[in-house]
């Protein structure tokens, strides 16, 4: 059987008893903990850099909020120390390989990708969760430094921006899941520090593959950027040994 910090970080992920604190205990209402994170700020809060669009959706989205249909995700570049113990475990129970590579002092120094940038210089975002249409939205703005053509963002970081955004689609689902797959058509090029949405939607489960597509259009729906496409596959319990019914049942207290 697995250790209790795998099982923690299985109810964090999940939300269940043991995992993370309920958003409410935290004052927190409205908005959904992605993960227990006490050591920085979370990152999709209005700042300084983000300009006047990036805010004004901001507002509008949580608007929408105030009748609970959507929720805004919270987002944070590292997880706790003591997450990253959990996490050290989920790693050894799910690929045991790995563990070899990614010790807990590596894990405890780890970034969230997405949120490794200078404010405002790389990837600006929030995301807003509709759990009744499946659907999570993300408002993203993205900084000089994500460059490809001279003018345009890379096609690599829209495309992380899009596995990020179907990624926590797919999490709030099917709890732990991993991509698969990525299908992007890239349809037209996205110039350098505009914000626009991207637009998830959950459309299908089928056993552990969860189907999410996106689409990445202007702020005013006139331009489609970018279509996509993705597979995520929950993680397979048994095939690594993880005793998934011991951790839902028998929960830690946090
Ligand atoms: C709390 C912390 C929160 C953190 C929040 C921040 C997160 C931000 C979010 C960021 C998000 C970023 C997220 C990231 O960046 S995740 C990082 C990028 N992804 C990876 O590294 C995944 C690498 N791949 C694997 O580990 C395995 O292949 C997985 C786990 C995916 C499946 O291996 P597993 O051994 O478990 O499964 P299986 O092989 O028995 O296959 C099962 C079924 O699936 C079908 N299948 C499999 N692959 C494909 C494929 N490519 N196309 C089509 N179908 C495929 C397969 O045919 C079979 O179907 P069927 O025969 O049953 O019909």
């Amino acid at each position: 059987m697995l250790g209790r910090g795998a099982a923690r970080a299985l109810g964090a992920l999940r939300g269940v008893r043991g995992g993370a604190p309920p958003a409410r205990s935290l004052g927190l209402s409205r908005r959904l903990l992605s993960f227990e994170k006490v050591l920085d700020k979370d990152h999709s809060l209005p700042k300084p850099c983000w300009g006047k669009d990036m805010r004004r959706l901001f507002d509008q989205f949580t608007k929408k909020c105030e009748d609970g249909s959507w929720i805004q995700l919270a987002s944070y570049e590292q997880i706790s120390a003591q997450r990253s113990q959990d996490f050290s475990a989920f790693i050894h129970a799910y690929f045991p390989s790995a563990s070899e590579v990614i010790n807990k002092e590596k894990l405890s120094q780890a970034q969230l990708f997405t949120r490794g940038f200078e404010d405002g210089m790389g990837f600006e975002y929030v995301m807003f969760y509709n759990k009744a249409e499946k659907r999570i939205v993300c408002v993203f703005q993205g900084g000089p430094h994500l460059q490809g053509m001279p003018g345009f963002f890379h096609g690599g970081a829209t495309a992380t921006i899009i596995d990020a955004t179907v990624g926590m689609n797919a999490i709030v689902s099917g709890g732990i899941v991993m991509t698969a797959n990525l299908n992007i058509n890239f349809k037209s090029p996205i110039p350098l520090c505009s914000t626009v949405l991207i637009n998830s939607q959950l459309d299908k489960i089928e056993g552990r593959k969860l189907f999410v597509s996106c689409k990445v259009q202007s702020i005013d729906g006139k331009i489609l950027y970018t279509e996509a496409t993705s597979l995520f596959i929950m993680l397979e319990p048994k095939k690594k040994k993880y005793d998934l019914k011991e951790a839902v049942l028998n929960p830690l207290p946090a």
